[in-house]
C-alpha cells in the first residue's frame, strides 16, 4: 500500500511519536487512510457527535441534580410552585432551570442532544441498510449497531424519567406497568426496580445509577468497538468511477477527512447550541411535581418511544386467567405490545443479514454498496418496516390526532388497528414498483442517453431531440450495479431431484424465497427504455472531471 508523500506536520508528530513510542509508521499509515465521500456518511457522525455533547452536557448536569425522592418543600424561585411539596430530584431539576448559571441551556441541549442522537442513529441504520452496507465482512458491526440502538432507548428512557415531574412519573407508570406484566420475574423486576410498591422512595436514584454510569459506560465501549471495526474494515462506497471492491476511492484522513469531520462536529454542536437556546423542550416547571393520582392528559414520551406508547394504546384488552382465581393473569393486553413490537423490529434488524445471506446464499465481500432501487425486495421489506413503524409511532398520539381532526378517540384505534397491517403490505408492494420503475429509468438513460434539448429536423422532414450519452460520473454510478445472486439450482424447473440443501419444506421455500429475491429483474443494456429517439446518439461525451482530489488505494 503506497502512503504517497508524507506532509510536513505528519512527518513531524510522527517522528516525535516514533521516538517515544515506536509507533512512527503506524501512525503515518492511519493518517493517510482513505475515506469514501458520500453525503449519508454523516448520519454516523450526526449520532457519535451528539454522543460526546451528552457526555459533556450529562457530566455539567450531574454537578447540580439530586436523585432522591426525600419530600422537600420548594423555596427557589419559580413563584408558581413556592412552598409546594416535591422530591429532592424535581426541586433541584427546578433549581438546575431556574437558579443554576446556565442550567436550563445545559439541560435544553441536553435534552435536544438526545433526540438528535437516537434521530441520527436512526437515521443511519437505514442508510446502512437501504444500501446493504450490513453484508460481508459487516454484520458484526451491524449487530454492534442494534446493540447500540436499544440501549440508547433504554438511556433515553432512564434520562427522561429523571426529573420527577408529572410527565416523567406518567412514563414511569408505563414503565412499571409493562415490568409487573412480565409472567414470573414481573414482580422481582418491579420490586428491584422500584424497592416496593409503587411509586416507592428508590426508582429515580436506581434510574440515575443505570443513566449516569452503566448505560452509558457499555455504550462508550461499544461506540469504540463500533468505530475500530469500522477503521479496520474501512468503509463501504458507493458505486462510482473506478471504484471497485478491492479499493478505497476518498481524500486521505490527514487533512481533509480530519478537518471535514472537526468541521462537521462544530456545526452539530452550533445546530444543538441554537436548538437548546431557542427551542423550549421539556419545560418541567409546567407539570408540576409527580402524584401518583394525578393524570396528564395529552402526555407524550420522547419520540423514540412513541411506538411502544401507540402499541399499547391499539392492543385489544386481552388476558388470560390461568388457573382460575387461583393461578395468575397473564396480562396480554400489555405483553404483547411491549414485547411484540420491539421483539420484531429489533429482532428483525439483528438477523436481517444473516437471512439475507441464507436466501442468496452470496458469502462474497461487499465493499461496494447497493444502490437501493437495485435490491427491489430489500428496499420494499424495509419502507414496510417503516410503515409498520410510522403507524405504531402516529397512535401514540391518538388522543392528540382525535382532538386535532374532531374524530372519534374510538375510530382513531379501529383504523390504526387496521393501518398496521394493511400499510406495511401496500407499502411493500408500492415500493417494489417504484423501484423497477427506477431500474427502467436507469436502462433507459444507459440505453438511450438523455435528452439534451437540442431539436434536429431529419432530411426527411422528422423531428426529433439529440440524447446525448449521460455524465461519466453518473454513467458509472449507475453501471455499478450489482445483480442480486440466486442459489445454485434454485430456479431449477423443477423436474428431477433438487440440490443438496433445497429439499424438504425449508430447503423449497429456501429456493423459492432465493428465486423471487435475487436474480436480474431489468439488465442495464436490455435497451427497453422508455422509447424517445433511439440510435440518435451523439458522439461526445460530457464528462465532469469527478474528484479530481481524490485518491485511491487497494485495500
Ligand atoms: C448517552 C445518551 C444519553 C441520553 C440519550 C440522555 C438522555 C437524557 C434525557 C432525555 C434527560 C431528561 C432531560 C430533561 O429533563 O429535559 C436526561 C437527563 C439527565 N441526564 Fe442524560 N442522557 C444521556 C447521557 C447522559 C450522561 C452520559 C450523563 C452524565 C454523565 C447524563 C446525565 C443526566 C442528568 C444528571 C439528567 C437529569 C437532569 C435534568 O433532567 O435536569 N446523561 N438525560
Ligand atoms: C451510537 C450510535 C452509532 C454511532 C455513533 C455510529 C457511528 C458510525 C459511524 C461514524 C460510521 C462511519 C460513517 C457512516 O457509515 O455513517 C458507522 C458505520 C457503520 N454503522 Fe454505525 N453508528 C451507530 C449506530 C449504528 C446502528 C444502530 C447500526 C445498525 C443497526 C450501525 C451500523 C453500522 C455499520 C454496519 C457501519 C459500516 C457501514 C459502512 O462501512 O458503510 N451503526 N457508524
Amino acid at each position: 500500500m503506497s502512503t504517497g508523500t508524507v506532509p510536513k506536520p505528519i512527518a513531524g508528530a510522527s517522528n516525535f511519536i516514533d521516538e517515544r513510542l515506536g509507533a512512527g509508521n503506524f501512525l503515518k499509515r492511519n493518517l493517510r487512510k482513505v475515506f469514501p465521500d458520500h453525503w449519508s456518511f454523516l448520519l454516523g457522525e450526526i449520532a457519535l457527535y451528539s454522543f460526546i455533547i451528552l457526555l459533556l452536557t450529562g457530566t455539567f448536569l450531574t454537578l447540580f441534580f439530586k436523585p432522591g425522592m426525600g419530600h422537600v418543600e420548594y423555596q427557589g424561585s419559580y413563584d408558581a410552585l413556592k412552598g409546594v411539596m416535591m422530591s429532592e430530584a424535581y426541586a433541584s431539576a427546578l433549581s438546575i432551570s431556574f437558579d443554576v448559571r446556565g442550567g436550563l441551556l445545559m439541560r435544553q441541549m441536553h435534552h435536544w442532544a438526545a433526540l438528535l442522537f437516537i434521530g441520527g442513529m436512526m437515521v443511519h441504520a437505514l442508510r446502512v441498510f437501504f444500501t446493504g452496507a450490513y453484508r460481508k465482512p459487516r454484520e458484526l458491526n451491524w449487530l454492534i449497531g442494534v446493540l447500540l440502538l436499544t440501549l440508547a432507548l433504554a438511556e433515553g428512557l432512564t434520562g427522561y424519567s429523571l426529573p420527577d415531574d408529572l410527565l416523567s412519573g406518567a412514563g414511569l407508570r408505563i414503565t412499571e406497568g409493562v415490568a409487573i406484566s412480565l409472567p414470573l420475574v414481573g414482580t422481582w423486576i418491579t420490586f428491584f426496580l422500584f424497592g416496593g410498591e409503587y411509586p416507592g422512595e428508590d426508582v429515580i436514584a436506581r434510574f440515575y445509577s443505570l443513566h449516569i454510569l452503566l448505560i452509558p459506560g457499555i455504550l462508550l465501549a461499544l461506540i469504540s468497538a463500533h468505530m475500530i471495526l469500522m477503521w479496520v474494515q474501512k468503509h463501504t462506497q458507493m458505486p462510482g468511477k473506478g471504484r471497485t471492491n478491492e479499493n478505497v476511492v476518498g481524500s486521505p484522513f490527514y487533512p481533509a477527512f480530519m478537518v471535514k469531520a472537526g468541521a462537521y462536529f462544530m456545526f452539530t454542536f452550533g445546530v444543538i447550541a441554537a436548538l437548546g437556546t431557542f427551542a423550549q423542550i421539556n419545560p418541567i416547571w409546567l407539570f408540576g411535581p409527580y402524584t401518583p393520582a394525578d393524570i396528564s392528559a395529552g402526555s407524550q414520551p420522547d419520540f423514540y418511544m412513541g411506538f411502544l406508547e401507540g402499541s399499547l394504546r391499539l392492543m385489544p384488552s386481552w388476558e388470560i386467567n390461568l388457573f382460575g382465581t387461583a393461578g395468575g393473569t397473564l396480562a396480554l393486553s400489555v405483553l404483547i405490545p411491549a414485547l411484540v413490537p420491539m421483539g420484531i423490529i429489533m429482532t428483525g434488524l439483528a438477523l436481517y443479514p444473516f437471512i439475507e445471506q441464507w436466501v442468496t446464499g452470496d458469502r462474497r465481500e461487499h465493499h461496494v454498496v447497493d444502490r437501493p432501487r437495485n435490491n427491489p425486495h430489500r428496499t420494499s421489506i424495509g419502507m414496510a418496516a417503516i410503515s409498520f413503524y410510522g403507524v405504531l409511532w402516529l397512535l401514540g398520539a391518538n388522543d392528540e390526532l382525535s382532538s386535532y381532526f374532531q374524530v372519534s378517540l374510538n375510530w382513531t384505534t379501529y383504523v390504526g388497528r387496521f393501518l398496521v397491517f394493511a400499510a406495511p403490505l401496500v407499502t411493500y408492494i408500492v415500493t417494489y414498483r417504484i423501484c423497477l420503475g427506477l431500474q427502467r429509468s436507469d436502462a433507459a438513460i444507459i440505453g438511450h442517453g438523455v435528452e439534451s434539448g437540442v431539436i434536429k429536423r431529419l432530411p426527411h422532414g422528422e423531428y426529433i431531440e439529440v440524447h446525448v450519452p449521460p455524465n461519466e460520473g453518473i454513467e458509472a454510478h449507475m453501471r455499478g450495479k450489482t445483480p442480486i445472486p440466486v442459489i445454485a439450482g434454485a430456479d431449477a424447473d423443477g423436474d428431477g431431484i433438487p440440490p443438496k440443501g433445497m429439499r424438504g419444506p425449508l430447503g423449497k421455500l429456501k429456493a423459492t424465497m432465493s428465486k423471487n429475491y435475487g436474480g436480474e429483474k431489468i439488465p442495464l443494456d436490455d435497451g427497453h427504455g422508455d422509447g424517445h429517439g433511439d440510435g440518435h446518439h451523439e458522439e461526445e461525451h460530457s464528462a465532469v472531471g469527478h474528484g479530481g482530489d481524490e485518491k485511491s488505494l487497494t485495500r
